[in-house]
């Protein structure tokens, strides 16, 4: 499904009346966002006994107990740790069964859960956004259960995509591979970043033009892919001349054999190292499904 139009979902947005469970980096970025497509401070309640910096004029209390006699959100973001999930659940319990779409970001909880600590019809949708959230170029996949009805799928939809793109599936079982591209992939290249400083470093460059050069680098091919009609290997092959630097480099990143020698890797290149990785980020999600 594509996203909702700017209008209609703007309108959605401004609309919203938003619990916020979790004030942390991912709830954090969220609720940045919100504000900063139109949703008013006064939509959203954030819950948590120990939030970061709240924007002016959002209410911040510690505990649901303190919202026992107001009436239902239209929406309650679960953004806690997927471990105290088990927790933090049963205080929301009355919200469930009725209106209010419940909205988790947790990485591994799956949508049969919340049904079951929310009740029969509840509408639930599961969804993995990234940190770029925080500055409005996040990623997000959600999937919504068959209780969600098009008006609270609007609503999502305008509030995931206030932090940058969003895409739907309809096949829950996605989310694992999704967690572990999208949701961790933010860490991979910054990680990437850090190796290729201190590459540099051991190439012979002082530290600090080592760390200006690998972070402007990864931030401007990253600038260019975004901007560029071409796709990421033709992007990789301009950068390579025949024979030239970046051919030595890539017969290093790129060989899959236990090759000897100079421009031979360990036996592993970087497509089956990040494979690796994906798998093992994928495989943690499904275990974190509680
Ligand atoms: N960070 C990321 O890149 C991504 C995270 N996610 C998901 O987002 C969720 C939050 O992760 P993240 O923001 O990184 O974690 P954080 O630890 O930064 O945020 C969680 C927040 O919840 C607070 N909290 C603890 N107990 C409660 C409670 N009972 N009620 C309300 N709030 C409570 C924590 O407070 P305190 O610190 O005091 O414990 C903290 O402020 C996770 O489920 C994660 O899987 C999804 C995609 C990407
Ligand atoms: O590391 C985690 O479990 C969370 C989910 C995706 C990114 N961070």
């Amino acid at each position: 499904m594509v996203a909702a139009s700017d209008a209609v979902g703007g309108a959605a947005l401004a609309a919203a009346r938003v619990w916020l469970v979790g004030g942390g980096k991912m709830g954090g970025a969220l609720l940045a966002g919100w504000l900063g497509r139109g949703l008013a401070p006064a939509q959203v309640t954030v819950i948590d006994p120990s939030p970061g910096v709240v924007p002016a004029g959002v209410r911040t209390v510690p505990d649901p107990a303190a919202l026992a006699a107001e009436p239902a959100p239209d929406v309650l973001v679960l953004a806690v740790k997927p471990q105290m999930m088990d927790a933090v659940l049963p205080a929301y319990r009355r919200l469930g069964g009725g209106p209010t779409v419940v909205l988790s970001v947790a990485a591994g909880r799956v949508i049969a859960g919340f049904e079951a600590a929310f009740g029969p019809g509840t509408p639930v949708v599961r969804s993995i956004p990234n940190t770029p959230a925080a500055v409005h170029r996040g990623m997000t996949v959600a999937c919504a259960n068959p209780h969600v009805t098009p008006a609270g799928r609007t609503t999502c939809d305008a509030l995931l995509g206030a932090v940058g793109d969003i895409a739907w599936v309809e096949d829950e079982a996605l989310i694992d591979a999704v967690t572990a591209v999208s949701g961790s992939g933010p860490a991979y290249v910054f990680l990437l970043t850090e190796c290729l400083a201190r590459a540099g470093v051991q190439a012979g460059l002082p530290a600090d033009l080592a760390d200006r050069l690998a972070r402007s680098t990864v931030t401007g091919a990253a600038a260019l892919m975004d901007q560029a009609a071409e796709d990421p290997a033709t992007l990789r092959a301009n950068v390579t001349s025949p024979n030239g630097t970046t051919a030595a480099a890539l017969d290093v990143l790129m060989t899959e054999d236990e090759g000897e020698g100079e421009g031979k890797g360990k036996g592993e290149g970087l497509a089956a190292l990040m494979a690796r990785a994906v798998a093992a980020a994928a495989r943690r999600s499904r275990d974190l499904a509680g």
